[in-house]
C-alpha cells in the first residue's frame, strides 16, 4: 500500500487533441517499454492495445523463446512480419512491436506507411536493469546482456531514428512516458493537419474515445505446428 502511494507520482495529464485515424506503433530496444507503456497509452486513448510478440505466441502456439529455440530467428521474423501486417489492417490501436520488428525492411515500410511510429529511447544501463527482471528474451541469453544491448543499439539506432516521433524515456513512471508520447502526438498531428489544410484552424480540440476491440493479453495460446504462417491473412 505504501509503495503504491509512493510510486503514484502525479504528472500533469495530457489529452490527445485530434482523432486517431491511424494506429500508433511503438518501436525501440528490448526493455524500452513498448509493451508496458503501450498498454497504458492505449487505455488513456481509449483504443485497443496489441503486442506483436503476444500475437505471434498465440498464432504459433509457442512462446517467443520456444520459437527461437525450435525454429530459429528467421522463422520468428517471418511470423512477425505477417502478424504485424494483419494487426495494422485493423482499426486504429496502439501496437507494441518486438524490438527487432522495425529492422525488417518490409515491416518497417508497412509501419511507416500505415501507422504513426514512435521510438521509445532509453539509456542502455536502464535497459540492462529492466531486461534483467525476466528471462524471456532469447537474444539476451547468447552472452553478456549489456554487450548485446550495446551492439544492438549501434546497429539499430540509425534505423529506429527513422520513426516519426522519438520519446526519451528515463527512470520516471510509465505515465510520464505516456504523457510525453501524447504531447508529441499532438504536435505531429497538428503539423499533419496543417499540411493537409494550410488555411484551416491550427487546433481543433476534440475528445477522442474509441472502443476497445481486442483483449490484452490475448486469452490463450492456440497450438499450431509452425510459427511461420502459411499465407497472408490466414493466421489466427
Ligand atoms: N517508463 C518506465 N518506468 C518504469 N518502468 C518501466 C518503464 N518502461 C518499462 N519499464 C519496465 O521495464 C520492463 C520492460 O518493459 P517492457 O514494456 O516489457 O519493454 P519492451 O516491451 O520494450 O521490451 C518492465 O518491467 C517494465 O515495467
Ligand atoms: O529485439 C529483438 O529482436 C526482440 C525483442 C523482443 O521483444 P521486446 O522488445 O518487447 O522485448 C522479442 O520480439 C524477441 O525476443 C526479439
Ligand atoms: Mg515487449
Amino acid at each position: 500500500m505504501r509503495r503504491y502511494k509512493k510510486n503514484k507520482v502525479k504528472s500533469p495529464s495530457v489529452r490527445l487533441r485530434y482523432p486517431l485515424t491511424k494506429s500508433i506503433s511503438l518501436v525501440g530496444l528490448m526493455g524500452s517499454g513498448k509493451t508496458t507503456v503501450g498498454v497504458r497509452l492505449a487505455r488513456k486513448l481509449g483504443v485497443a492495445f496489441v503486442d506483436s510478440d503476444a500475437e505471434i505466441e498465440v498464432a504459433a502456439g509457442h512462446t517467443v523463446s520456444e520459437i527461437f529455440e525450435k525454429f530459429g530467428e528467421d522463422d520468428f521474423r517471418n511470423g512477425e512480419r505477417k502478424v504485424i501486417d494483419r494487426l495494422i489492417s485493423d482499426k486504429p490501436m496502439v501496437l507494441g512491436t518486438g524490438g527487432g520488428a522495425f529492422m525488417d525492411r518490409d515491416t518497417r515500410k508497412n509501419l511507416k506507411d500505415r501507422t504513426i511510429t514512435v521510438w521509445l529511447k532509453a539509456n542502455i544501463d536502464l535497459l540492462v536493469e529492466r531486461t534483467s527482471r525476466r528471462d524471456t528474451r532469447p537474444l539476451l541469453r547468447a552472452g553478456n546482456p549489456e554487450k548485446i544491448l550495446r551492439d544492438l543499439a549501434k546497429k539499430r539506432y540509425p534505423i529506429y531514428g527513422q520513426a516519426d516521433i522519438t520519446v526519451e524515456t528515463g527512470v520516471g513512471p510509465h505515465e510520464k512516458v505516456v504523457n510525453d508520447i501524447i504531447a508529441k502526438l499532438n504536435d505531429y498531428l497538428a503539423a499533419e493537419k496543417h499540411q493537409q489544410d494550410p488555411n484551416g484552424p491550427r487546433n481543433t480540440p476534440q475528445k477522442v474515445r474509441q472502443k476497445h476491440t481486442r483483449r490484452y493479453p490475448p486469452k490463450k495460446v492456440r497450438p499450431q505446428r509452425s510459427p511461420v504462417e502459411k499465407s497472408p491473412g490466414k493466421e489466427a
